[in-house]
């Protein structure tokens, strides 16, 4: 087995930061062809589609989306984040914002997490992938501390969580979110009201500044004028849009999503995946996207994290996983191929 390429399950020894350094070949952050279009059409990748990258639509501002009225407060708000989240360059390379060491997780007798390490450095996006069942939203649910782990170390936002009680936990939560495949919405509420809980709690601005940001995040995120519906009005891709405006009114410095293209139609998880994408370039955020869609992966993915078997099968760049020699691998990227055809 190829160490550079995979991260052995049983490999008790070695630490996730150690796991990182092993892949200094991976992409860096923001290290991306400066072409304003191009495609990855490398003929050496085993099971590669070209994946088309509009530069130009990436780096456009997101406050290019919003309506004059309220362009100075959303403009503001959002340069505050960018501000806060240490850009990728600025930081030691071997310097993680998200870890997992030698993780465990058992439910009674089912072992779904056996001695996984992996982990994610500033302002970079992991994509973590796998079957149906073998612990990716349970490694995401352990990253905010809804589950603790039974052994096994696990750093977020630079901090050891795995003992903290939930009030240290609420802190951590305020700098990393989670945006739920349901979008989580509170029912009873306006989507505008659900946008505008993080600011009340904050409550660092008047009525009419967290109107006008509320109106601009959901601009930016595609659903403009929606403010006084109710979630149960809308589409499910709307309700994640929706989902990832909330987690940005609290200015986070990181994002984690639960499958954010399921149930939705291809145009509608390329829009989030550039949504995605241009949040992590233009606000610094660290993410960590669970997903079944290996298109959607390509794109967003400087590193990718494989669970197999309770295993962390593969912990790599997407062209690591693409010429890996893994049966396994090659297995689930031709199944992906067979399934949907490029
Ligand atoms: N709170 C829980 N109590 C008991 N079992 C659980 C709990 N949460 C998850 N599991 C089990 O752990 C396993 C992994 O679940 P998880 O939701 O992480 O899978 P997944 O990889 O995200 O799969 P999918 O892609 O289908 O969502 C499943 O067998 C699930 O039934």
């Amino acid at each position: 087995m190829d160490d550079k390429q995979q991260v052995p399950s049983g490999d008790a020894g070695r630490s996730a930061d150690a796991a990182a350094s092993g892949s200094a070949e991976s992409n860096a952050p923001g290290e991306q062809s400066a072409s304003a279009v191009h495609t990855d059409e490398s003929s050496e990748h085993l099971y590669s589609p070209p994946v088309v990258v509009d530069e130009e639509a990436l780096n456009k501002p997101l406050i290019d989306e919003v309506t004059p009225d309220v362009a100075q407060e959303i403009g503001e708000f959002m340069q505050e984040t960018a501000e806060q989240n240490v850009e990728p360059e600025n930081v030691a390379p071997t310097s993680s914002y998200i870890a997992f060491d030698n993780v465990c997780k058992s439910f009674g007798d089912f072992k779904v997490l056996q001695n996984v390490s992996f982990c994610v450095n500033h302002g970079e996006t992991l994509c973590i992938l796998g079957r149906s069942g073998v612990g990716k939203s349970v490694s995401l649910q352990m990253l905010m501390g809804f589950l603790k782990p039974d052994s096994g170390s696990i750093k977020v936002a630079g901090e050891e969580i795995t003992g903290f009680t939930e009030t240290q936990m609420l802190a951590i939560r305020r700098k990393v979110t989670m945006v739920f495949q349901n979008g989580a919405l509170f029912d009873s509420v306006s989507v505008g009201e659900n946008v505008a809980f993080p600011l009340r709690e904050k409550g660092e601005l008047a009525d009419e500044q967290i109107r006008q940001v509320v109106k601009g995040l959901l601009e930016m995120v595609g659903v403009a004028g929606m403010d006084d519906l109710l979630p149960s009005d809308l589409s499910t891709g709307m309700k994640r849009s929706v989902a990832i405006a909330r987690a940005l009114a609290a200015q986070p410095e990181a994002v984690l999503y639960d499958e954010p293209t399921t149930m939705v139609d291809p145009l509608m998880a390329h829009l989030l995946g550039d949504l995605i994408e241009r949040l992590k370039r233009q606000l610094h955020l660290t993410s960590i996207v669970v997903t079944h869609d290996m298109r959607f992966a390509r794109k967003l993915a400087d590193r990718v994290l494989f669970l197999h078997e309770g295993h962390a099968r593969f912990f790599g760049t997407m062209d690591e996983l693409e010429h890996s020699e893994d049966e396994v691998l090659r297995d689930f990227l031709a199944m992906d191929e067979l399934l949907y055809p490029t």
